[in-house]
């Protein structure tokens, strides 16, 4: 793969608010393309295949995983398989747009190393684990189970935020999002 373009990173521990920051950066950027991962959990209701993730049955993901079709996976919970398909790279490399991934902390980091100085990767923090908690209670997405397992994945994760470029607190949506921006914007515009 020929590295010839700069990469976004975004990683957080589920719930703090990575996607919402995001969705908002696309919005308001159209060099910026969003990284469609592959995964194989069940699509939520509100999800598209395709443009929230490329859907995959446990049994095709691993065959992916064979056939080396991946920058990145993971095995983030039991059976749910997520990664970075080297076509999707490619597909937005071709648009000629930048890339946003939007990845678990692991995968951020491997992907920072893939890309070397193409990339910068920001960790995205919500305030408190209480608030963390709120926030994917709120969001309506999880039983108890899930979301114990996500959370007690958020407090392993929280250690590595420091070998991210950038740590980005999100307290309040319109405040992270300027700040979200800026980041953005300041790399850009940088070499
Ligand atoms: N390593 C890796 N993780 C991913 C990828 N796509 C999504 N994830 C992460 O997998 C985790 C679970 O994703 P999801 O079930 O959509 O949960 P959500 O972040 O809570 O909405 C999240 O931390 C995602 O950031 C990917 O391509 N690679
Ligand atoms: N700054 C914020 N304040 C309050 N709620 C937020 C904020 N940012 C995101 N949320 C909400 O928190 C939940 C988790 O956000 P989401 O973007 O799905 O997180 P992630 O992608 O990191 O799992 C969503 O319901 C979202 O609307």
């Amino acid at each position: 793969m020929k590295l010839n373009e700069k990469v976004i990173i975004f990683s957080a521990p589920s719930g703090a608010g990575k996607t919402t920051i995001v969705r908002h950066l696309l919005s308001v950027n159209n060099t910026l393309a969003f990284s469609i991962s592959a995964c194989s959990r069940e699509r939520r209701n509100t999800e598209i295949d395709g443009k929230d993730y490329y859907f995959l049955s446990v049994d095709d993901f691993k065959r992916k995983i064979q056939s080396k079709s991946f920058v990145e996976w993971e095995e983030v919970y039991k059976d749910h398989y997520y990664g970075t398909l080297i076509s999707e790279v490619h597909r937005i490399w071709e648009g000629h747009k930048i890339i946003v991934f939007d990845v678990d902390v692991v995968g951020g980091l491997n992907l920072k190393k893939y890309f070397g100085d193409k990339a910068i990767s920001i960790f995205v923090k919500a305030p408190s684990l209480k608030e963390l908690e709120t926030r994917l209670r709120n969001r309506k997405t999880e039983t108890e189970h899930t979301l114990q397992t996500r959370l007690n994945k958020a407090k392993k994760e929280m250690k590595f935020a420091k070998e991210f470029d950038f740590i980005l607190v999100n307290d309040y949506p319109e405040t992270s999002f300027k700040k979200a921006e800026r980041i953005v914007n300041s790399f850009l515009d940088s070499h």
